[in-house]
């Protein structure tokens, strides 16, 4: 029996003057979904069981961008999309543009365990939903306050926000850089730069899985898929590793980054933390992100070149970490 270990993100990119109770608020919030997934390992679920778990916990929660809370289209609707691999056997499922299924990372799930598909988009993924029963609600559920705001202040700066503060960062476009605390018509509002999330799970058994979840960009074109639900972009997980990445989307397609982590380990013989270094390193093309990782033999890391990222990780030994910079 090996030892299990847990990581989980909400996202890269975080706004260096990010007011501290929403950097508390959002390390609550992973430290509480690590628990949930430390006692699910405890009672001896398996690895791909605990990510949706945990994920699944990130969508409700409005905080971060995935289910509710998730990022807005420039239509001001939600978009959302996930994925889910199981490593030992590299099966694996990703929906897309869902606008009323509560929770994506399960249908992602479904799409895996009950089609004969690994990935469903938009009203063929919707349709597959109600016939499998799983919960859904009104668009609107998913909006909230916040991101109605962010959404104004990305149209007002004409940007598709990755990180609203960060100026032009790569593909995304023009500079959104604004002074904190932002207003709108005098009045501070709350702002917050809402992040993708994922969790990447190794269990006793040595089984690896990863799941990611989003709402993309903010102010994204209507019809834009990132790479959350790409198996090997922002999601993947083999026999050696399972990955979940976050940050620009159209940079981490183009470096196929989740992949890249297992490639690495199995043809240059890389141990986890060296292959998310050389990734992060070499691999990213001019772009901006992170990714949490584990391996088969218990090892957890993270990579990031973002300011910061937040992220979490456990291990059966009794670490524990929760950080943001
Ligand atoms: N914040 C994020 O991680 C965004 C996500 N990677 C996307 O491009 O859709």
């Amino acid at each position: 029996m090996g030892a299990w270990a847990i990581a989980v993100h909400g996202g890269a990119g975080v706004d260096p003057n990010l007011p501290k109770e929403r950097q508390e608020e959002a390390k609550r919030l992973l430290t509480r979904c690590l628990d949930i997934g430390i006692s699910a390992l405890r009672s001896n679920l398996s690895a791909i069981d605990v990510v949706e778990l945990v994920v699944r916990e990130l969508e409700t929660d409005p905080l971060f961008n995935s289910g509710r809370g998730s990022a807005l289209t420039e239509n001001g609707t939600v978009e959302m999309e996930a994925s889910i691999m199981d490593g030992p056997k590299r099966r694996c499922g990703a929906v897309s543009g869902l606008t009323t299924v509560k929770n994506p990372v399960s249908l992602a799930r479904l799409v895996m365990e009950k089609s004969p598909h690994s990935y469903l988009a938009f009203s063929g993924a919707e349709e597959f939903a109600k016939k499998q029963g799983v919960e859904m609600v009104d668009n609107e559920y998913f909006i909230t306050e916040d991101n109605v705001g962010m959404l104004k202040l990305a149209k007002e700066a004409n940007s598709i926000l990755f990180d609203y503060r960060i100026p032009a960062v790569g593909t995304c476009g023009a500079s959104a850089a604004m002074d904190s605390p932002l207003q709108m018509n005098g009045l501070p509002i709350s702002v917050y730069a809402p992040e993708t999330v994922g969790c990447v799970v190794v269990d006793k058994q040595g089984r690896c899985a990863a799941a990611t979840s989003t709402g993309g960009l903010m102010n994204k074109m209507s019809g834009r898929i990132g790479d959350s639900p790409l198996i090997g972009s922002g999601t993947y997980a083999s026999e050696l590793c399972g990955v979940s990445c976050t940050g620009e989307g159209e940079a981490i397609i183009r470096s196929t980054l989740a992949r890249e982590v297992s490639a690495v380990m199995e043809y240059k013989r890389l141990n986890l933390h060296e292959a998310v270094d050389y990734v992060i390193k070499n691999k990213l093309d001019e772009g901006k992100a992170g990714l949490i990782a584990v391996s088969k033999d218990g090892e957890v890391a993270c990579g990031f070149n973002t300011t910061g990222m937040f992220r979490g990780c456990a291990t059966e030994d009794g670490f524990m970490e929760v950080g943001v910079w």
